[in-house]
């Protein structure tokens, strides 16, 4: 007997309602289409039992159970019957079987059962028995209808004939009947029939022990099944708890999807504002482009214009490097230059102290007396203005000593017969020793008389008038502006600094000197000390012998009760001369243009000894601002100002009698005759140098006041008062 083949899984899947539970539960749940998720796949494909397993009722295949195995049991049946009928007892009834088939298979029947559909997961075995139950039905049904048909006898088949029950007899027994009494023959078949039975009973041990023998089989399949089941259940569960996973993995990649998305979306949002800034960078970029391109073109025209400069540079550099050469030279001549010149003003200075000494000389030759007349510039508040500062009508000067003076001037009408004014025209020049014009500074003023100061030094009596009319500019010769810049110092403050500077160079010499100031005024003929506040004190002119002053053998005067300060500085005088003018300035309070109509008297008393030569020399340094000069005819001045005028005039006048009788070589000096030349009689005549300036007012109302000063002046010049003599003992 061959083994049917076993019947794959597949068989028992082929509906599936017939799937154990088990296997539908792991069956693979629907996929998600692929691509629309890039999470990763749950196994779907879960490992399947075994498919192949060799299946136990795969051996009882419904041809082999039809062919062999029912005809044996249809046989067995036959026999049974048989025996039934030899022990007498009723054969089964047919019709119930046909009955059966005509009304369906009977419950309780193994057709019946077989005939079922499965309820539940049908074992193998109950599969193959309903299988075999099944086939069994349809024999016995083919043979009940075999049967019931009675038409035909049953075909022989060999030396066995199948008997009405289906079993297998031997063919005499089943050829003719034997009668009733043929019990031999009876027995004989009946023991053919047992043999058949026997072989059959054999057959079906071997049926037996084979159906034992796949029962094991089955019973093995079935724990492997079993196991196979319980294995597929872990795994169905290991699947649910993958599957749990999977949907929290799933469910987390959705999240993460979720906020991913919403990532994409910032990160979108992001791209479109970075490509937007993009697009702004790139036209900025474009136009960058564009402007360094235009850089580097004007970098290029840069470079050309560097480069040919740098060509220009080196060719300037070796041009320069020529000129160094030259200049290199030059520099050379220069300073040879310089030192000639230098040597030259060494020389030219030598030259004017030579000519300064000759021109001593021969003014002290000449007389000892010089004028130097000095045209003051127009003023703002006479409609100056700062370029036309020497061009002053009616006045001109030239070579250094002339003065020109043009008188045209409109006249008088009455004085022509038409009635028309008549102009007319005089040039009067005047000569002096000095004309100042009006440019000339303070310093170059002082310089001119540098020379006779430094004489007060050398024991010579130095007498320096201002004389002019009011407003002509002598205050401004003289004082100068004190509390202002020092290049509008006058001749007091200037004198007073070379004595002093002079005094200190001669120690080395061995020249030590005393120097005494006084300071006072003169008004209305009566004396005032401008270094005392007392205004009352009686002050007289005396002789320093003690003789009366009327002796006219000696100038050495004094003035009683004066003070006199010893001074040993520059510094200690300029205390003095403020004060003396703030007491001007007091008096000029009370009495208007009191300052106008006084004469004032700095005094500089300067005594020398020499411990070296045992010399010794006594000078005085005299610096007068004499009061205005106008005349009084002209001025109709009445009362006060007629008694200061007469003796302003007095005074002035009786100083050109004094110079004119020096000159004249009188025996009678009128010194006495007014407090000023009382008071400068030792410093008029005799050893004493005499200079004046006479200030001249640049306005042409001042004309005829200009010109008499300019006489007097030139009356004083060409007095001839001697050579002066030095008090050195
Ligand atoms: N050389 C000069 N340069 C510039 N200004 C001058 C000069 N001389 C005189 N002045 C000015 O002219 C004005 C009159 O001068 P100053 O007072 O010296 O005249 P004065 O003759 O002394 O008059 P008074 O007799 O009334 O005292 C002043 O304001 C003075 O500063």
């Amino acid at each position: 007997m061959s083994e049917a083949p076993r019947s794959p899984l597949i068989t028992l899947n082929a509906g599936e309602g017939q799937l154990p539970k088990a296997v539908a539960a792991v069956k693979p749940q629907p996929q998600t289409p692929a691509g629309k998720s890039r999470l990763p796949q749950p196994q779907t494909r879960l490992p399947m039992p075994s498919t192949q397993l060799p299946m136990p009722n795969s051996r009882y295949g419904a041809t082999k159970r039809k062919q062999d195995f029912t005809p044996d049991v249809q046989n067995v049946v036959g026999i049974k019957r048989k025996a039934d009928t030899v022990r007498g007892a009723p054969p089964p009834k047919m019709p119930n079987i046909r009955k059966t088939t005509a009304a369906g298979t009977r419950p309780g029947t193994r057709a019946a059962v077989a005939a079922k559909p499965p309820v539940g997961r049908p074992s193998a075995a109950s599969r193959a028995g309903a299988t075999r139950g099944a086939a069994a039905a349809k024999t016995g049904a083919r043979n009940v209808t075999a049967r019931g048909a009675g038409t035909k006898p049953a075909p022989k088949a060999g030396g066995m004939t199948r008997s009405n029950s289906g079993s297998t007899i031997p063919k005499g027994a089943a050829a003719k009947k034997r009668p009733a009494w043929d019990l031999k023959g009876r027995i004989e078949d009946m023991e053919k029939v047992m043999q058949c039975m026997q072989s059959e009973k054999e057959a079906i041990t071997q049926q037996k022990e084979e159906i034992t023998q796949r029962s094991d089989h089955i019973q093995q399949d079935l724990q492997t099944l079993q196991h196979e089941n319980s294995t597929l259940q872990q795994r169905v569960r290991e699947g649910d708890t993958t599957v749990r996973d999977l949907q929290k993995k799933n469910q987390n990649l959705e999240e993460d999807v979720e906020r991913l998305s919403r990532q994409k979306k910032s990160l979108e949002r992001e791209r479109d504002d970075l490509e937007s800034d993009l697009k702004t960078s790139r036209s900025e970029c474009q136009g960058l482009k564009g402007t360094i391109a235009q850089q580097a073109a004007a970098q290029e025209g840069i470079k050309a214009e560097l480069q040919l400069s740098k060509s220009q540079l080196e060719t300037t550099n070796v041009a320069l490097q020529a000129e160094k050469t030259t200049v290199e030279g030059l520099k050379n001549e220069l300073a040879e230059a310089l030192q000639k010149i230098a040597d030259q003003d060494v020389q030219l200075q030598q030259a004017e102290t030579d000519r300064r000494v000759l021109h001593n000389t021969i003014q002290e030759l000449k007389g000892n007396i010089r004028v130097f007349a000095r045209l003051r510039p127009m003023l703002p508040t006479e409609g100056a203005n700062s370029d036309g500062i020497d061009d002053i009508p009616h006045f001109a000067w030239y070579d250094g000593n002339v003065l020109e003076l043009d008188k045209a001037m409109d006249g008088d009408p009455n004085e022509t017969m038409s009635g028309l004014k008549r102009t007319t025209s005089q040039k009067v020049e005047f000569n002096f020793d000095r004309v100042f014009a009006p440019s000339s500074s303070q310093a170059e003023v002082f310089e001119e008389i540098a020379q006779l100061v430094q004489s007060a030094l050398d024991g010579y009596n130095v007498c320096i008038f201002a004389y002019g009319q009011t407003g002509s500019g002598k205050t401004h010769t003289m004082e100068g502006d004190m509390e202002g810049t020092p290049e509008h110092r006058g001749m007091i403050p200037r004198a007073v600094e070379q004595i002093f500077c002079t005094a200190e160079k001669l120690k080395t010499k061995g020249w030590e000197y005393k120097i005494t100031a006084s300071f006072l005024e003169i008004y209305n003929e009566s004396l005032r000390d401008l270094l005392d506040s007392k205004q009352d004190k009686k002050m007289d002119i005396k002789l320093k012998d003690g003789r009366s002053s009327k002796d006219n053998k000696t100038n050495d005067v004094y003035v009683s009760n004066q003070v006199v300060v010893d001074v040993n500085s520059e510094a200690e005088v300029y205390p003095l001369l403020k004060k003396a003018n703030k007491h001007r300035a007091v008096a000029a309070t009370k009495c208007n243009d009191r300052s106008s109509r006084s004469h004032s008297v700095f005094q500089l008393t300067i005594k020398g000894e020499n411990h070296l030569t045992s010399e010794s020399c006594s000078g005085v340094l005299n610096l007068i601002d004499l009061a205005g000069s106008e005349q009084v005819k002209k001025s109709g001045s009445q009362g006060k100002q007629l008694q200061e005028a007469q003796n302003i005039n007095k005074s002035l006048s009786n100083l050109s009698l004094v110079i004119t009788a020096l000159s004249n070589k009188d025996s009678y000096i009128p010194y006495r005759n007014s407090k000023l030349t009382h008071l400068l009689q030792n410093s008029l005549g005799g050893n004493s140098k005499t200079l004046m300036f006479v200030n001249v007012s640049p306005q042409e109302e001042h004309l005829g006041e200009s010109i008499n000063s300019l006489r007097f002046a030139t009356t004083v010049n060409q007095c001839n008062i001697g050579t002066a003599q030095k008090k050195v003992k």
